[in-house]
């Protein structure tokens, strides 16, 4: 057990810790368990600006491993657009549900993708020009969606959430308000996280299974909801359970990334295992 897994508050009928639980399910049972995995703060440690994180080397190839030992069923749920988050995992392609839930490229790669509108790309400019006064504020093209973000400027949050709730009403009703880690974001209002959770079990490889679903921030938790509801696990990356449906947590994106590290070595283990055997 590792000593920095510091707790498993609402898990309490299982003695195992949120990180072993995790890892012993996954490798036992891999035919039974869809897993689905926030990037930002769960699989990527946190940055200073959205373009600044750093994919760990080894991370990519771990996913891959993964993803394979449970027979596809692995997705990436996001609030990045969909070929950003592509990028981070190359040359791996996996399932990505991006913008919140609002696009989704499926396990036979099926795209079902949103495009901004007219009045979305107007608001775009409008608060790039007004970023421009607002010293710290960064504005982060998404496509379909765009986010301003305030962690180099905490002190705007309240000035910028009103202006954000402006800017929501001149993008149109189809759009929402997203609120998270230092960012307000305006998104199509179409699905979020949950719905393309559920959406992804009712198709082929995650049909059947049972989710996992981990993840840090508020988005998270229309995945949370679901997974709560279906018998399945969920896992919030943080120092404690307040405000959170997760019923578990794991204290940091660190550790996420150890869990998948150990099942890989574990699946790599067993098919040497196995070739040994055969010959
Ligand atoms: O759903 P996620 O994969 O967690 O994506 C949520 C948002 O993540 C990014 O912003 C957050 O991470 C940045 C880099 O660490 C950080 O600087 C920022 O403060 C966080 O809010 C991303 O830029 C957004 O587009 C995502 O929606």
């Amino acid at each position: 057990m590792l000593p920095s897994d510091p707790s498993h508050a609402g898990d309490d009928q299982d003695p195992l810790q949120p990180f072993d639980r995790l890892v012993k399910t996954l490798v036992e049972e891999p035919d039974q368990w869809a897993l689905f995995l926030d990037i930002d703060g769960t699989l990527i440690d946190l940055a200073p600006s959205p373009d600044e994180i750093v994919v760990p080397q080894d991370l990519p190839g771990h996913l891959s491993s993964v993803s394979q030992y449970l027979g596809g069923a692995l997705a990436l749920v996001t609030g990045r657009a969909l070929p950003y988050a592509d990028e981070l995992f190359q040359p791996h392609q996996f399932p990505i549900a991006g913008l919140h839930g609002s696009e989704r490229r499926l396990a036979d790669g099926t795209l079902d993708c949103v495009t901004a509108t007219e009045a979305l790309e107007e608001v775009k400019n409008a608060l790039c020009v007004a970023a421009g006064r607002w010293p710290g504020i960064l504005i982060e093209d998404k496509g379909a969606a765009v986010a301003a973000h305030y962690r180099q400027a905490p002190e705007r949050r309240a000035e910028l959430e009103e202006v954000m709730q402006y800017y929501l009403l001149q993008a149109g009703n189809d759009f929402t308000l997203q609120r998270g880690k230092m960012v307000f974001e305006i998104r199509p209002a179409r699905a979020d996280k949950g719905g393309a959770l559920e959406a992804y079990l009712t198709e082929p490889p995650f049909k059947g299974r049972r989710p996992i679903a981990i993840g840090d921030d508020v988005t998270d938790e229309a995945m949370f909801k679901v997974v709560n509801g279906m018998n399945g696990r969920s896992i919030r990356v943080a120092k404690n359970s307040d405000g959170t449906e997760a019923r578990s947590v794991i204290a940091s994106a660190a550790l996420v990334r150890d869990a998948l590290a150990g099942i890989a070595e574990q699946i790599a283990q067993n098919d040497l295992s196995q070739k040994g055997r055969r010959t």
